[in-house]
């Protein structure tokens, strides 16, 4: 059985595009998410590392493909945020190409975590994302972030209305809270990225050992 170390992650490039990435084997899991929605942060409190994906208060601040690797053959990708507008047109849409990019050609994708802020979750760039991997039969996992920013009446409320929602996709969407601030759901996010790479590995003995 193939342990897994998070706090081992390491980074291991900034990725303009996908030409520009580590070769395309093993199991590779996306954060991806509206900008500002916490997906470095979710990566750092994933890893256990104060400062493995820079985050910031300024949307926008994950600009580049960041890789980074568990362990050989095992990577975790924060890319680029989309949707948020105070950002020149053409630098908006070189990042969006190479967001669409890695979605579409990425062999070694084989699961999306998508990170919502709690309090305004499932906008349109949201549901088109998820609804996309479904279509390609991709698990989602979709976090709904910053959920220490509600109280728990609320909280409670925001994750059922999200699972409601997640049903009209029709596919393997799992709906959770989570807070890096409060390491809520921090579990959850590690042992589903384990199930998912441990059905990859179950589906193919050659990939990584
Ligand atoms: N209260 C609270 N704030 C959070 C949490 N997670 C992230 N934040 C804050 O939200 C802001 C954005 O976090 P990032 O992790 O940089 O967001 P991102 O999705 O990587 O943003 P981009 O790289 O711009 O796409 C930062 O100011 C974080 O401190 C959380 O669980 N609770
Ligand atoms: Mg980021």
């Amino acid at each position: 059985m193939v342990q897994y170390h998070f706090q081992n992650t390491h980074f291991i490039t900034s990725a303009p595009n996908i030409q520009a990435m580590p070769e395309d084997s093993g199991i590779e899991i996306a954060f991806a998410g509206r900008s500002n929605a916490g997906k470095s942060s979710a990566l750092n409190t994933l890893t256990r590392q104060k400062s493995l994906a820079r985050t910031s208060k300024t949307p926008g601040r994950t600009q580049l493909i960041n890789v980074f690797e568990i362990s050989e053959g095992f990577r975790l990708i924060d890319l680029p945020g989309y949707g948020f507008a105070q950002v020149p047109e053409e630098v908006k849409k070189q990042w969006q190409k190479s967001l669409s990019e890695y979605l579409q050609d990425r062999q070694s994708l084989k699961g999306i975590v998508v990170l919502m802020d709690i309090r305004h979750p499932f906008k349109d760039t949201d549901v088109g994302l998820i609804q996309w991997a479904v279509d390609c039969e991709l698990p989602v996992l979709a976090l709904l972030t910053k959920s220490d920013k509600l109280k728990q009446g609320a909280r409670k409320t925001a994750i059922l209305k999200g699972r409601e929602t997640a049903k009209a996709f029709g596919g393997n969407v799992r709906v959770e809270a989570f807070s890096s601030l409060k390491k809520q759901g921090l579990d959850l996010l590690q042992n589903t990225l384990v199930g998912w790479f441990d059905q990859h590995l179950e589906n193919s003995p050659s990939d990584p050992e």
